[in-house]
Protein backbone atom coordinates (compact mmCIF):
# COMPACT_ATOMS: atom_id res chain seq x y z
CA UNK A 1 0.00 0.00 0.00
CA UNK A 2 1.58 3.25 -1.18
CA UNK A 3 2.45 6.27 1.55
CA UNK A 4 0.75 9.10 0.59
CA UNK A 5 2.64 12.80 -0.25
CA UNK A 6 0.79 15.02 1.80
CA UNK A 7 1.01 17.93 -0.28
CA UNK A 8 -1.17 19.67 2.29
CA UNK A 9 1.18 19.40 5.20
CA UNK A 10 4.52 20.27 3.21
CA UNK A 11 2.79 23.63 1.99
CA UNK A 12 1.68 24.63 5.53
CA UNK A 13 5.58 24.04 6.28
CA UNK A 14 6.95 25.94 3.71
CA UNK A 15 4.87 28.81 4.50
CA UNK A 16 5.32 28.62 7.78
CA UNK A 17 9.10 29.56 6.41
CA UNK A 18 7.86 32.44 4.58
CA UNK A 19 6.21 33.61 7.12
CA UNK A 20 9.25 33.43 9.52
CA UNK A 21 11.24 35.74 6.93
CA UNK A 22 8.63 38.01 6.03
CA UNK A 23 8.57 38.99 9.97
CA UNK A 24 12.45 39.27 10.15
CA UNK A 25 11.82 41.88 7.02
CA UNK A 26 9.09 43.85 8.66
CA UNK A 27 11.54 43.79 11.65
CA UNK A 28 14.34 45.42 9.48
CA UNK A 29 11.56 47.95 8.94
CA UNK A 30 10.88 47.10 5.52
CA UNK A 31 7.64 46.83 3.46
CA UNK A 32 6.15 43.59 3.20
CA UNK A 33 6.32 41.85 -0.23
CA UNK A 34 3.33 42.87 -2.50
CA UNK A 35 1.45 40.23 -4.94
CA UNK A 36 -1.06 41.09 -6.69
CA UNK A 37 -3.47 39.23 -8.96
CA UNK A 38 -5.60 39.22 -11.89
CA UNK A 39 -8.75 37.43 -12.07
CA UNK A 40 -10.84 37.99 -15.36
CA UNK A 41 -14.59 37.36 -15.58
CA UNK A 42 -16.19 34.49 -13.45
CA UNK A 43 -15.14 31.14 -13.71
CA UNK A 44 -16.02 29.42 -10.23
CA UNK A 45 -12.22 27.29 -10.15
CA UNK A 46 -10.37 30.46 -11.20
CA UNK A 47 -12.12 32.72 -8.52
CA UNK A 48 -11.36 30.00 -5.52
CA UNK A 49 -8.08 29.84 -6.92
CA UNK A 50 -7.17 33.54 -6.85
CA UNK A 51 -9.30 33.91 -3.65
CA UNK A 52 -6.91 31.13 -1.89
CA UNK A 53 -4.15 33.05 -2.98
CA UNK A 54 -5.36 35.70 -1.51
CA UNK A 55 -5.66 34.38 1.54
CA UNK A 56 -2.08 32.72 1.42
CA UNK A 57 -0.98 36.54 0.86
CA UNK A 58 -2.40 36.99 4.66
CA UNK A 59 -1.01 33.84 6.28
CA UNK A 60 2.48 34.62 5.30
CA UNK A 61 2.19 38.37 5.83
CA UNK A 62 2.50 39.67 2.14
CA UNK A 63 0.06 42.74 0.98
CA UNK A 64 -1.95 41.53 -1.56
CA UNK A 65 -4.31 42.96 -4.20
CA UNK A 66 -6.85 41.44 -6.34
CA UNK A 67 -7.73 43.50 -9.43
CA UNK A 68 -10.69 41.88 -11.15
CA UNK A 69 -11.86 42.66 -15.15
CA UNK A 70 -15.59 41.41 -16.37
CA UNK A 71 -15.49 38.87 -19.45
CA UNK A 72 -15.55 40.95 -21.52
CA UNK A 73 -12.43 42.99 -20.95
CA UNK A 74 -10.52 43.93 -24.13
CA UNK A 75 -6.64 42.70 -24.62
CA UNK A 76 -5.62 46.33 -24.59
CA UNK A 77 -7.41 47.46 -21.06
CA UNK A 78 -5.39 44.41 -19.70
CA UNK A 79 -2.08 44.91 -21.07
CA UNK A 80 -2.88 48.50 -19.64
CA UNK A 81 -2.75 47.02 -16.70
CA UNK A 82 0.20 44.84 -17.04
CA UNK A 83 2.54 47.68 -17.75
CA UNK A 84 1.16 49.59 -15.01
CA UNK A 85 2.05 46.72 -12.84
CA UNK A 86 5.28 46.30 -14.51
CA UNK A 87 6.04 50.12 -13.75
CA UNK A 88 4.77 49.91 -9.92
CA UNK A 89 8.03 50.21 -7.37
CA UNK A 90 4.99 48.75 -4.49
CA UNK A 91 4.71 46.04 -6.68
CA UNK A 92 7.17 42.78 -6.27
CA UNK A 93 5.03 40.15 -8.61
CA UNK A 94 1.56 39.72 -10.34
CA UNK A 95 -0.24 36.84 -11.69
CA UNK A 96 -2.86 36.30 -14.55
CA UNK A 97 -5.41 34.16 -13.39
CA UNK A 98 -5.65 31.65 -16.18
CA UNK A 99 -7.53 30.54 -18.34
CA UNK A 100 -8.44 33.76 -20.04
CA UNK A 101 -11.27 34.11 -22.45
CA UNK A 102 -11.14 33.53 -26.11
CA UNK A 103 -11.01 37.24 -27.36
CA UNK A 104 -7.69 37.36 -25.11
CA UNK A 105 -4.36 35.86 -26.62
CA UNK A 106 -2.79 34.62 -23.83
CA UNK A 107 0.27 34.49 -25.06
CA UNK A 108 0.40 38.34 -25.53
CA UNK A 109 -0.66 38.61 -22.38
CA UNK A 110 1.96 36.38 -20.76
CA UNK A 111 4.99 38.18 -23.46
CA UNK A 112 4.22 41.42 -21.39
CA UNK A 113 4.44 40.97 -18.03
CA UNK A 114 8.20 42.05 -16.81
CA UNK A 115 10.28 38.68 -16.25
CA UNK A 116 11.04 40.23 -13.74
CA UNK A 117 7.76 40.06 -11.80
CA UNK A 118 6.72 37.13 -13.00
CA UNK A 119 5.88 35.33 -10.21
CA UNK A 120 4.20 31.87 -12.32
CA UNK A 121 7.49 31.76 -14.65
CA UNK A 122 5.52 31.58 -17.45
CA UNK A 123 7.65 33.98 -19.79
CA UNK A 124 9.14 32.93 -22.18
CA UNK A 125 12.59 34.33 -21.00
CA UNK A 126 11.93 32.49 -17.42
CA UNK A 127 11.10 29.04 -19.30
CA UNK A 128 13.95 29.66 -21.10
CA UNK A 129 16.40 29.70 -18.22
CA UNK A 130 14.43 27.19 -16.60
CA UNK A 131 15.41 25.14 -19.78
CA UNK A 132 19.11 26.16 -19.41
CA UNK A 133 19.23 25.54 -15.74
CA UNK A 134 19.99 29.41 -14.49
CA UNK A 135 18.19 31.18 -11.45
CA UNK A 136 14.81 32.17 -12.31
CA UNK A 137 11.10 31.59 -11.06
CA UNK A 138 10.12 28.23 -11.71
CA UNK A 139 6.48 27.02 -12.20
CA UNK A 140 4.02 26.88 -9.18
CA UNK A 141 2.98 23.75 -10.39
CA UNK A 142 6.03 22.01 -11.21
CA UNK A 143 8.29 23.78 -8.66
CA UNK A 144 5.60 22.32 -5.92
CA UNK A 145 6.11 18.92 -7.23
CA UNK A 146 9.72 18.91 -7.24
CA UNK A 147 9.78 20.46 -3.65
CA UNK A 148 7.27 17.32 -2.39
CA UNK A 149 9.72 15.01 -4.41
CA UNK A 150 12.65 16.68 -2.23
CA UNK A 151 11.43 16.86 1.17
CA UNK A 152 9.84 13.35 1.36
CA UNK A 153 13.33 11.76 -0.19
CA UNK A 154 12.16 10.61 -3.33
CA UNK A 155 14.97 9.22 -5.91
CA UNK A 156 15.04 10.53 -8.74
CA UNK A 157 18.23 10.16 -10.06
CA UNK A 158 18.59 7.74 -12.77
CA UNK A 159 14.44 6.86 -12.66
CA UNK A 160 12.57 6.11 -15.41
CA UNK A 161 9.84 9.22 -15.64
CA UNK A 162 6.54 9.30 -17.61
CA UNK A 163 4.30 12.92 -17.68
CA UNK A 164 1.40 12.54 -19.01
CA UNK A 165 0.05 15.89 -20.88
CA UNK A 166 2.14 18.84 -22.12
CA UNK A 167 0.65 21.85 -20.98
CA UNK A 168 2.80 24.79 -21.65
CA UNK A 169 2.48 25.55 -17.66
CA UNK A 170 2.94 21.79 -16.19
CA UNK A 171 3.66 18.81 -18.57
CA UNK A 172 5.95 20.91 -20.63
CA UNK A 173 8.29 22.20 -18.03
CA UNK A 174 7.58 19.62 -15.49
CA UNK A 175 9.41 17.21 -18.13
CA UNK A 176 12.31 19.91 -18.85
CA UNK A 177 12.94 20.16 -14.95
CA UNK A 178 12.43 16.11 -14.00
CA UNK A 179 15.56 16.16 -16.82
CA UNK A 180 17.64 18.60 -15.46
CA UNK A 181 21.18 17.46 -13.89
CA UNK A 182 20.47 19.32 -9.96
CA UNK A 183 18.07 17.35 -7.64
CA UNK A 184 15.39 16.44 -8.14
CA UNK A 185 15.95 15.98 -11.29
CA UNK A 186 18.70 13.33 -13.70
CA UNK A 187 15.53 11.33 -14.55
CA UNK A 188 15.25 9.37 -18.01
CA UNK A 189 11.86 11.19 -19.26
CA UNK A 190 8.84 10.43 -21.73
CA UNK A 191 6.28 13.18 -22.48
CA UNK A 192 3.41 11.25 -23.46
CA UNK A 193 0.78 13.52 -24.76
CA UNK A 194 -2.60 12.78 -27.13
CA UNK A 195 -0.88 11.69 -30.51
CA UNK A 196 0.81 8.99 -27.86
CA UNK A 197 -0.06 5.12 -29.39
CA UNK A 198 0.04 3.54 -26.28
CA UNK A 199 0.28 5.44 -23.29
CA UNK A 200 0.40 2.21 -20.87
CA UNK A 201 3.68 0.72 -22.67
CA UNK A 202 5.30 3.80 -21.08
CA UNK A 203 3.15 4.03 -17.83
CA UNK A 204 3.98 -0.03 -17.12
CA UNK A 205 7.38 0.77 -17.07
CA UNK A 206 7.52 3.90 -15.47
CA UNK A 207 9.21 4.60 -11.53
CA UNK A 208 7.54 7.85 -11.52
CA UNK A 209 4.39 8.72 -13.24
CA UNK A 210 3.02 12.52 -13.38
CA UNK A 211 -0.44 13.41 -14.62
CA UNK A 212 -1.57 16.49 -15.54
CA UNK A 213 -4.16 15.76 -18.26
CA UNK A 214 -7.80 16.81 -16.31
CA UNK A 215 -9.03 13.06 -17.38
CA UNK A 216 -10.87 11.81 -13.82
CA UNK A 217 -9.81 8.87 -13.16
CA UNK A 218 -7.74 8.14 -16.35
CA UNK A 219 -4.76 5.96 -14.50
CA UNK A 220 -5.96 2.81 -13.43
CA UNK A 221 -3.60 0.48 -11.16
CA UNK A 222 -3.43 -1.75 -13.70
CA UNK A 223 -1.28 0.70 -15.87
CA UNK A 224 1.14 0.99 -13.39
CA UNK A 225 4.35 -0.80 -12.02
CA UNK A 226 4.93 -2.40 -8.53
CA UNK A 227 6.48 0.44 -5.88
CA UNK A 228 5.94 2.98 -8.75
CA UNK A 229 5.57 6.95 -7.20
CA UNK A 230 2.67 8.55 -8.38
CA UNK A 231 1.76 12.20 -9.04
CA UNK A 232 -1.43 13.60 -9.66
CA UNK A 233 -1.93 16.79 -11.10
CA UNK A 234 -5.52 16.61 -12.25
CA UNK A 235 -8.27 18.77 -10.30
CA UNK A 236 -11.60 18.43 -12.20
CA UNK A 237 -15.19 19.21 -10.58
CA UNK A 238 -17.00 16.63 -11.18
CA UNK A 239 -20.94 17.76 -11.06
CA UNK A 240 -22.72 15.37 -8.41
CA UNK A 241 -25.45 15.64 -5.76
CA UNK A 242 -23.63 16.75 -2.37
CA UNK A 243 -24.28 20.11 -0.65
CA UNK A 244 -21.22 21.54 -2.86
CA UNK A 245 -22.69 20.13 -6.05
CA UNK A 246 -19.31 18.64 -7.24
CA UNK A 247 -16.46 16.85 -5.81
CA UNK A 248 -13.17 17.31 -6.95
CA UNK A 249 -11.12 14.39 -8.92
CA UNK A 250 -8.02 13.82 -10.14
CA UNK A 251 -6.50 11.79 -13.09
CA UNK A 252 -5.27 8.95 -10.94
CA UNK A 253 -7.80 6.38 -9.64
CA UNK A 254 -6.53 6.67 -6.51
CA UNK A 255 -7.87 3.02 -5.32
CA UNK A 256 -5.82 0.68 -7.63
CA UNK A 257 -2.74 3.04 -7.64
CA UNK A 258 -2.39 3.04 -4.05
CA UNK A 259 -2.55 -0.67 -3.60
CA UNK A 260 0.57 -0.99 -6.10
CA UNK A 261 2.75 1.91 -5.75
CA UNK A 262 5.01 3.16 -3.23
CA UNK A 263 4.34 6.98 -3.18
CA UNK A 264 1.39 8.70 -4.52
CA UNK A 265 -0.68 12.40 -3.99
CA UNK A 266 -4.06 12.23 -2.71
CA UNK A 267 -6.57 15.41 -4.68
CA UNK A 268 -7.40 17.39 -2.76
CA UNK A 269 -4.49 17.50 -0.70
CA UNK A 270 -1.66 16.89 -3.20
CA UNK A 271 0.12 18.73 -5.77
CA UNK A 272 -2.64 22.11 -5.54
CA UNK A 273 -1.93 23.28 -1.86
CA UNK A 274 1.61 23.01 -3.03
CA UNK A 275 1.09 24.86 -6.32
CA UNK A 276 -0.10 27.86 -3.86
CA UNK A 277 2.58 27.42 -1.58
CA UNK A 278 5.02 27.64 -4.21
CA UNK A 279 3.71 31.20 -5.55
CA UNK A 280 4.58 32.62 -1.95
CA UNK A 281 7.95 30.96 -2.50
CA UNK A 282 8.44 33.00 -5.88
CA UNK A 283 6.91 36.24 -4.94
CA UNK A 284 9.67 36.52 -1.80
CA UNK A 285 12.73 35.29 -4.23
CA UNK A 286 11.19 38.46 -6.65
CA UNK A 287 11.25 41.03 -3.49
CA UNK A 288 14.07 39.87 -2.27
CA UNK A 289 15.67 40.22 -6.07
CA UNK A 290 13.83 43.65 -6.37
CA UNK A 291 15.64 46.50 -7.55
CA UNK A 292 12.48 48.79 -5.77
CA UNK A 293 12.94 47.38 -2.17
CA UNK A 294 16.38 48.49 -1.22
N1 LIG B 1 -1.83 32.15 -13.45
C1 LIG B 1 -2.03 30.86 -13.19
N2 LIG B 1 -3.16 30.25 -13.58
C2 LIG B 1 -3.33 28.93 -13.30
C3 LIG B 1 -2.35 28.20 -12.58
C4 LIG B 1 -1.17 28.87 -12.20
O1 LIG B 1 -0.23 28.29 -11.59
N3 LIG B 1 -1.05 30.21 -12.50
N4 LIG B 1 -2.58 26.89 -12.21
C5 LIG B 1 -3.91 26.33 -12.30
C6 LIG B 1 -4.80 26.58 -11.10
N5 LIG B 1 -4.15 26.80 -9.81
C7 LIG B 1 -3.46 27.94 -9.61
O2 LIG B 1 -3.80 28.99 -10.03
C8 LIG B 1 -4.47 26.00 -8.66
C9 LIG B 1 -5.08 24.77 -8.76
C10 LIG B 1 -5.43 24.05 -7.60
C11 LIG B 1 -5.17 24.55 -6.36
C12 LIG B 1 -5.59 23.86 -5.09
O3 LIG B 1 -5.28 24.33 -4.02
N6 LIG B 1 -6.31 22.76 -5.16
C13 LIG B 1 -6.84 22.12 -3.98
C14 LIG B 1 -8.34 21.99 -4.13
C15 LIG B 1 -9.01 23.33 -4.19
C16 LIG B 1 -10.51 23.23 -4.44
O4 LIG B 1 -11.22 22.98 -3.48
O5 LIG B 1 -10.93 23.43 -5.60
C17 LIG B 1 -6.24 20.74 -3.82
O6 LIG B 1 -5.83 20.15 -4.83
O7 LIG B 1 -6.19 20.28 -2.69
C18 LIG B 1 -4.55 25.78 -6.25
C19 LIG B 1 -4.20 26.49 -7.39
C20 LIG B 1 -4.65 26.89 -13.51
N7 LIG B 1 -4.47 28.31 -13.66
Amino acid sequence: MAEILDGLKVSKEIKAEIKVEVEKILESKRRAPHLVAILVGNNGASKAYVNSKVKDCEEVGFQSSLIKFPSTVSESELLEKIDELNKSKAVDGFIVQLPLPDQIDQEKIINAIDPRKDVDGFHPENFGKMALEMDTFLPATPFGILTLLERYNIETKGKDCVIIGRSKIVGRPMSILMGRKDFPGNSTVTLTHSYTKDIEEYTKKADIVITALGDPHFLKGDMIKEGAVIIDVGITRVDNDSPKGYYLAGDVDFDSCAAKASWITPVPGGVGPMTRAMLMKNTIIAYKTSVYND
